[in-house]
């Protein structure tokens, strides 16, 4: 059983960046739905955990994905995913696919989608949770494709962060979190990287009526209050 919530429709922003003006995405007419799994009527709680409520968060980098999951979770109470994290991990831990990671981080390109959707699909099935944040994922088609596979779903709905890319650009080089990939010379990669293979990702999803293009523009917390009335819809 499908909802849909029209009073959010005006809340999608109608600015739209040089990066989607060149595509042409059409991410205007978005539409939010909420689905059976926040529907207290409807399963119990091991149906939740077998069919999760899942959320992409998309945005080019430095554009605050994981600014404003950190925020959404201590509001919302969601489970927050991020795929960079998880990758970052599989580094620091020695696995077998880290120096190969390092890599393709290091050079600004996508890590191969069986590595990323497995570590993913990990992280939902041992949590507790039944509501989930997908930062940073997916990246690509690839990535969409063999995640959809994989989970056997779509996800429920999509943020999408659009901000100016000299903005993300300052951002990013004043993150000062030790990345390797927080320099000039990857940024650009990961800017190119981004129009050519998210974009299409994000457009998939606007045409199927689950994408929130969020203005990434102004403080955190203006941002925040944007990102606020999708998820207290959904409650
Ligand atoms: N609205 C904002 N204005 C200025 N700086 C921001 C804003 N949101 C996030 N930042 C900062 O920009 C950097 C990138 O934000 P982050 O959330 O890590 O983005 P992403 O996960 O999309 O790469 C961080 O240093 C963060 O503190
Ligand atoms: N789905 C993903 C997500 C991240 N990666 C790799 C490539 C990305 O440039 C890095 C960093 O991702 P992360 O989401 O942490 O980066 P930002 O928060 O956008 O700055 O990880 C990937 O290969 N596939
Ligand atoms: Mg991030």
């Amino acid at each position: 059983m499908w909802r849909r919530v029209a009073s959010l429709s005006p809340l999608v922003s109608s600015s739209k960046s040089r990066i989607l003006n060149q595509v042409g995405c059409g991410l205007n007419a978005c539409q939010v739905f909420t689905t059976r799994v926040l529907n207290p009527a409807e399963g119990g709680v091991s149906d939740r955990r077998r069919n999760p409520f899942v959320t992409f968060v998309l945005g080019g980098p430095g554009s605050g994905k994981g600014t404003q999951c950190t925020k959404i979770v201590e509001t919302f109470g969601l489970t927050h995913l991020s795929a960079g994290d998880l990758l970052r991990k599989e580094i620091s831990s020695n696995s077998e696919n880290g120096s190969m990671i390092l890599n393709t981080i290091k050079e600004g390109k996508i890590v191969p989608s069986e590595v990323t959707v497995k570590l993913i699909k990990k992280a939902i099935e041992t949590s507790e949770n039944d509501r989930f944040l997908i930062d940073g994922f997916p990246r690509s088609e690839e990535n969409r494709i063999a995640y959809e596979r994989v989970i056997g779903a779509e996800p429920d709905i999509v943020l999408f962060f659009d901000c100016p890319e000299q903005e993300m650009v300052k951002r990013v080089l004043n993150r000062n979190q030790g990345r390797i990939d927080d320099n000039i010379d990857t940024v650009k990669e990961r800017l190119k990287v981004f129009a050519e293979l998210n974009l299409p990702v994000i457009k998939h999803y606007s045409k199927k009526g689950k994408l929130y293009k969020i203005d990434g523009t102004g403080s955190e917390d203006e941002i925040f209050e944007r990102v606020r009335p999708v998820f207290a819809a959904l409650r």
